[in-house]
């Protein structure tokens, strides 16, 4: 993206997942005065503002910090909890430009409610990200809204591919993608947690276990990282017959981890739907 004409972002509530976005946009060349970022305290704001370079506004210090931070934005990313998205919405209506366009990366908030928070016709965006973004490799979905013109949702698309792989999809598929990539890196993590755990009870010193799984987990991730790659076959080339592996692959599989892995989706998933029902009514 050209840094003269990358668009003025606006990051409410910038915690672990818009700082994720917002520090992968960095990363890609985008100038820190293209960006701006909220917090709730004032001292969350300075640590982000000293690390980034980028202004940060703290809403407890600034009644207006939200409000202020839209002013001539061009895009607007809300990123504070579920249930304080559509308060977000109200307190900045006033302060949008009409061609701003809103994204909202909350699970359980659908683009319908956030139509009625904010003014007639303001385009907006629903987005599922995950924190991987914070080095490039997040995968996002996207959802235009029903006043988003294709130009606004490519320019969504174009600021959301400088952290990540960006995929398009009508809103009641956001549910699945909330259940397999949008928790999904706590899946693995959880993974290389177990691993550990594992190692030491196999006799491991607790640091060299935490290492061996960690390195473990992070290696076959970039082994996976090509567009091609194919992760049943990367899996069967750890799999010599009748080897180690297969003792364990077949020990998982006996277990039902297929069935417990879709069970976890779903279970990611339902919670979005509930978050809809109680959020958004
Ligand atoms: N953490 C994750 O991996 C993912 C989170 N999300 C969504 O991202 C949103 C945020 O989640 P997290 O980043 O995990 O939470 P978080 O608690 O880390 O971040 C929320 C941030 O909002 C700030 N904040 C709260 N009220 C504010 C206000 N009135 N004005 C300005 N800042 C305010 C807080 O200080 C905090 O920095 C949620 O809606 C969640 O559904 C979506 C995908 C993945
Ligand atoms: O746990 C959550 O609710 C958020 C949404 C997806 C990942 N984290």
């Amino acid at each position: 993206m050209p840094q003269n004409t990358a668009p003025v972002i606006a990051f409410l509530g910038t915690g672990s997942m818009n700082g994720s976005i917002l520090r992968g946009v960095l990363a890609s060349g985008v100038p820190a005065d293209r960006v701006r970022a909220t917090t709730r305290s004032a001292d969350s704001a300075r640590c982000l503002a000293e690390e980034t370079g980028v202004q940060v506004l703290s809403s407890e210090a600034d009644a207006d910090a939200n409000a202020r931070a839209v002013d001539g934005a061009d895009l607007v990313l809300l990123g504070v909890k579920p249930y304080a998205i559509l308060e977000l919405c109200d307190e900045i209506r006033e302060a949008l430009d009409p061609q701003t366009v809103v994204v909202s990366v909350a699970a359980g908030i659908t683009l319908d409610a956030m139509a009625e928070h904010l003014a007639d016709g303001q385009p907006t965006v629903r987005s599922m990200p995950n924190t991987p973004s914070s080095v490039g490799r997040g995968v996002v979905s996207v959802t235009g809204g029903h006043h988003t013109t294709p130009e606004q949702l490519a320019i969504v698309r174009e600021v959301l591919a400088q952290v990540g792989t960006v995929v398009e999809v009508p809103e009641n598929q956001v549910r699945a993608v909330t259940g397999v990539s949008g928790s999904g890196p706590a899946y693995v993590f959880l993974l290389a947690e177990m691993m550990q755990k594992a190692g030491e009870k196999l006799g491991l010193d607790p640091e060299v276990a935490r290492v061996l799984a960690k390195e473990t987990v992070s290696g076959a991730g970039v082994l996976l990282s090509p567009d091609d790659a194919d992760a049943e076959a990367l899996r069967k080339a750890v799999t010599s017959p009748n080897g180690t592996t297969e003792r364990a692959i077949n020990t998982f599989l006996d277990g039902g981890v297929e069935q417990l892995v879709a069970d976890a989706a779903a279970a990611s998933a339902n919670r979005g739907d509930q978050m809809e029902e109680e959020f958004c009514g």
